[in-house]
Parts: structure tokens; C-alpha cells; sequence
């Protein structure tokens, strides 16, 4: 069962205003970029549904966050079908997101409380994900749409949650665009998790990173 339900992930997805996207094939790898986020200040991290038996490294991340990130919000990432959303419901997922809006995952969601972040490329679309339960809308990809959609959209429906992801970067300007235009948070994948950086097991860099980043969402939003 999801650790945190919907309003409480909600909650910390905006306290902090980033979630890290991250996938790798092997557990021990993950858990360690997870740890790092953690104590860099993350409290929500998803982890994609990337590659075969990327479900079985998830069981394992989630346990080990569990034990070692107690206020870790862990969710899955590039869900597009309400079986898939079920599967990681069941391994503890408290929230799912995807790069489209499927109606169905909705429903998988909403019916055990989890937090459902589709991916939306238009105004209507994430008016549809809304009439479903959808908390919180993923505008994706980011870089294409731009932050002028985000303000756009801002102003006839003031009550709405978004998440920017894709070709979102940790530097100061670029953050602050996101944050000024009016998102919820950001969603930060290969640009907080440089190949090379992975590969030198560089762990201080990313809690680092991640710090630095959630400093400069902080600064844009006061
Ligand atoms: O599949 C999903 O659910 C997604 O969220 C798509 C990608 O994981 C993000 O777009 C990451 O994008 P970058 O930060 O540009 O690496």
C-alpha cells in the first residue's frame, strides 16, 4: 500500500517544488542516486518504468526508502496503462505519472487514493485530467511547450497544479522562468543526473545539486 496517499504527497511535491525522474537498471545503483536526493532535501522522487523488470528494481527502491528516507514520497514514472499503474500500486507507488492522460489510470488512482500526474500538452487536456481527479497536470514536454503556456493556462484557471517536466535544467534562470510562470514544481530528469556523474558514483554531487536547485525554487517563489 502507497506510504502516502494522494493529499499527502501532494503536500510534499509542493513544499519542496521539485521531483527528480530518474531510471537505472541495476537496484543497488538507485538507491543510492534516491539517498542522495534525500538528504539534498528531495521528499517526492519518481522512478520510470524504463527497461524489463524495472518494476522488480522498484520493490527494492521502495524498501530500502522506507527504511532510509522515512518523509520519501516514492512514485513511478512513464505509466500509459492502467495495468502497469496497478502493478506498482501494488509495489507501494504513492503516486504515478505518465507522459499522456489516460482516463483509465485515473480511475486505477483514484480508487486507492493515489496521486495520478498525466502528461498534457494542452489546455484542454489538462481541463479533461482535471474532470478525472488529477490533482496535479504534467505539462510535458516542458522545453516545447514553453512557460508561456503555463501562464496562459494560469489565468482562466488560477486553481490549477502544474508540474513541468522535460529538458528542465538546475540552473538559476532556467528554474525561475518555471517557477515565475506559475507551476506547482518541477520535474527534473537527465539535466540533475549527468551520465558522467552516475558513472563516477559521484553521490556528494547530486545531494549537492539537489540542494542547490531546491535553494533556487525557494528564492523564485518568495
Ligand atoms: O516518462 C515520463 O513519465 C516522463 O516524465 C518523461 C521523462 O522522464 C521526463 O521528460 C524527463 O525529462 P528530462 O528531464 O528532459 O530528462
Amino acid at each position: 500500500m502507497a506510504k502516502f496517499d494522494k493529499i499527502a504527497v501532494l503536500a510534499k511535491i509542493g513544499q519542496t517544488g521539485m521531483v527528480p525522474v530518474f531510471y537505472h537498471k541495476d537496484a543497488e545503483t538507485a538507491k543510492k542516486v534516491v539517498k542522495a536526493c534525500y538528504d539534498g532535501g528531495v521528499r517526492a522522487f519518481e522512478f520510470t518504468n524504463r527497461g524489463d523488470f524495472a518494476h522488480e528494481v522498484f520493490a527494492e527502491v521502495v524498501k530500502f526508502a522506507a527504511k532510509e528516507c522515512p518523509e520519501l514520497a516514492m512514485g513511478v514514472g512513464s505509466v500509459v496503462d492502467p495495468a502497469t499503474a496497478a502493478l506498482y500500486i501494488q509495489l507501494g507507488a504513492c503516486f504515478i505519472v505518465g507522459p499522456l492522460f489516460n482516463p483509465e489510470v485515473s480511475k486505477i488512482c483514484n480508487r486507492r487514493l493515489v496521486a495520478y500526474t498525466p502528461g498534457c500538452g494542452s489546455v484542454s487536456e489538462i481541463g479533461a485530467a482535471q474532470e478525472t481527479g488529477c490533482d496535479l497536470c504534467k505539462v510535458f514536454p516542458g522545453d516545447v511547450l514553453g512557460p508561456n503556456l503555463v501562464k496562459g493556462l494560469m489565468a482562466p484557471m488560477p486553481w490549477s497544479k502544474l508540474m513541468v517536466t522535460g529538458g528542465v535544467s538546475p540552473d538559476e534562470e532556467n528554474l525561475k522562468s518555471w517557477i515565475k510562470a506559475g507551476v506547482y514544481c518541477v520535474g527534473m530528469g537527465s539535466k540533475l543526473f549527468p551520465k558522467d556523474v552516475i558513472a563516477a558514483e559521484n553521490w556528494q554531487a547530486i545531494t549537492d545539486k539537489c540542494a542547490e536547485a531546491l535553494g533556487y525554487i525557494a528564492k523564485a517563489r518568495a
